[in-house]
Order: C-alpha cells, then sequence, then structure tokens
C-alpha cells in the first residue's frame, strides 16, 4: 500500500439549525506502515476525521486516498466502544467481519496472543472491559488490516490493565505490520506506541505540530525514557500543553 493522504478542506456539522466547522485545511500524509497517534482536546474532531478515512462519512469536502486500498474491508476499525453483539459468542463476533471462510489459524493465534483463548467460546457479557476491548482489536487485526484506526481504545481502562493491552498491541503491530492512525488524550500512551506525534488543535482542528518519536523498543518500555522524552516535548514545543 502506498503512502495514505488525507485533505480535509471543510468538515461542517448543522445541528439544530446551527452550523459547527469541526475541521478545516486539515492536510496530512501517512507513510505505509507507520504508527501514528492523533492528539488533541476532547470534542476537536478526531473520532469525525476517523470516521471520513473509514468512509463512514462522506459529508465533506476534500479527498482521502487510501493508497492501492480504497476498499473498505481492508480497514480495521476499534471504536472508543467494544461494539460486540451480546447474541454472539467472542469468537463469533470476530468471524463476522472476515468476508468469506473466517481465518481460522490468524483468529487462534490472536486469541492466544490476547490471552482470550479460554474465552472464545463466551458471550460479551461474561467478560470485564479489558477483555471486550482485546475482543474488539481481535476483531480488527481478523481481517489483516491494511489500515487501523483506533479511537481511543484504552480509555476508563485501570492502568495496569491499559498497559498489558498496549504491550499485546505493540507486539502484534510488530509482528504484522501496517498502518496505524490511533487517537489518545494521554501522551505518555502516545510516545510509548508512536513512530510520530500529531497534535490537533480545538476546532476547526488543524495540526498543530507533527513530531517524530525516535525512541527503541526498549525505551519504550521504561518509564523514565517515556517521561525524558515527555518532558522534551513540553519544553520544546509549548504550544501542545495547551492540547493535552
Ligand atoms: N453528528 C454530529 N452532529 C453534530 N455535531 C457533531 C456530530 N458529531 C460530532 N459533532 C461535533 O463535532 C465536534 C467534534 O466531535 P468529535 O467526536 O469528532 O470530537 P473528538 O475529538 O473525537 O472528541 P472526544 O475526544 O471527546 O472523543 C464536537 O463539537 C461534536 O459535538
Amino acid at each position: 500500500m502506498k503512502d495514505i493522504r488525507i485533505n480535509i478542506v471543510d468538515k461542517t456539522y448543522q445541528a439544530d439549525g446551527r452550523s459547527h466547522k469541526a475541521i478545516a485545511g486539515l492536510d496530512l500524509t501517512i507513510q505505509r506502515n507507520e504508527f501514528v497517534c492523533l492528539v488533541g482536546p476532547s470534542g476537536c474532531g478526531k473520532t469525525s476525521l476517523l470516521n471520513i478515512v473509514a468512509g463512514l462519512d462522506q459529508q465533506f469536502q476534500g479527498q482521502i486516498q487510501l493508497g492501492d486500498t480504497q476498499n473498505a474491508a481492508h480497514i480495521g476499525y476499534v471504536f472508543q466502544e467494544p461494539r460486540l453483539l451480546p447474541w454472539y459468542t467472542v469468537r463469533r463476533n470476530i468471524e463476522l467481519v472476515c468476508s468469506g471462510q473466517p481465518p481460522a489459524a490468524l483468529i487462534d493465534a490472536l486469541l492466544v496472543d490476547m490471552q482470550l483463548d479460554a474465552v472464545q467460546q463466551q458471550y460479551p457479557e461474561r467478560l470485564s472491559l479489558g477483555m471486550q476491548r482485546r475482543v474488539a482489536i481481535i476483531r480488527a487485526f481478523a481481517i489483516n488490516p491494511v489500515l487501523l484506526l483506533m479511537d481511543e481504545p484504552f480509555v476508563s481502562l485501570d492502568a495496569p490493565t491499559a498497559r498489558q493491552i498496549r504491550t499485546l498491541l505493540y507486539s502484534l503491530w510488530r509482528q504484522r505490520p501496517h498502518t496505524v492512525l490511533f487517537v489518545t488524550h494521554d501522551l505518555r500512551e502516545a510516545i510509548s506506541l508512536a513512530d510520530r506525534l500529531i497534535f490537533l488543535s480545538a476546532a476547526p482542528m488543524q495540526v498543530v505540530a507533527d513530531i517524530p518519536v525516535n525512541l527503541s523498543r526498549d525505551e519504550r518500555e521504561q518509564p523514565a525514557q517515556i517521561e525524558a522524552f515527555r518532558h522534551h516535548l513540553l519544553d520544546n514545543f509549548p504550544a501542545i500543553a495547551a492540547l493535552l
């Protein structure tokens, strides 16, 4: 897949007789297999952006170029809430998104990687929120996505659970590289995952700063290194403090 080009000239919502300009003049290029974290204040338009990239919202001015893959079947989307179907088992929830024959071996491997193989025949209501979020991540990986969109997938999890799932996600991504757009409010989380951080302004949303993260995998696992990088960012890019 070639680079992804996102050019949103204007995204305006009309509601209750009023208009709200959510995004204006946003221009981004994401390289193949890059892991990009999008960081911006609440309500600035991050979900709106992901919905446009996913093709779920076509009411905007601009253009999205997904390289060779204009096909939504190759886009995995992990929403803010797990959105599992309660009347299907964990395994069935994952299989449902696969077109044609579900890739049994891949699903088996993902269930093991995410430590969910023992509960695959259970129904979502029997799972903790952290487990449901892991199922949602597997469901996105099961289609072997070329592009993975993740909208604050670890929000409202306790810190140890979020850390555990983050580590699993990072190792899955390293095993099966693909382009990721990951929305988060958590700068430490963003630093631990991303090749590149894109800081976004309040509405109308625009790019404030676009910063590479040059940390090794070992460094990303050391809280002191993450903290040092965070201080480096806040010292050298004062404008981003207001966005967190
Ligand atoms: N369907 C809609 N109709 C009208 N306004 C909307 C609609 N969806 C979103 N908005 C508005 O657009 C703005 C951006 O919303 P969006 O959900 O994209 O922000 P966000 O950055 O993802 O927020 P958060 O970080 O809180 O999840 C908000 O002001 C929101 O109220």
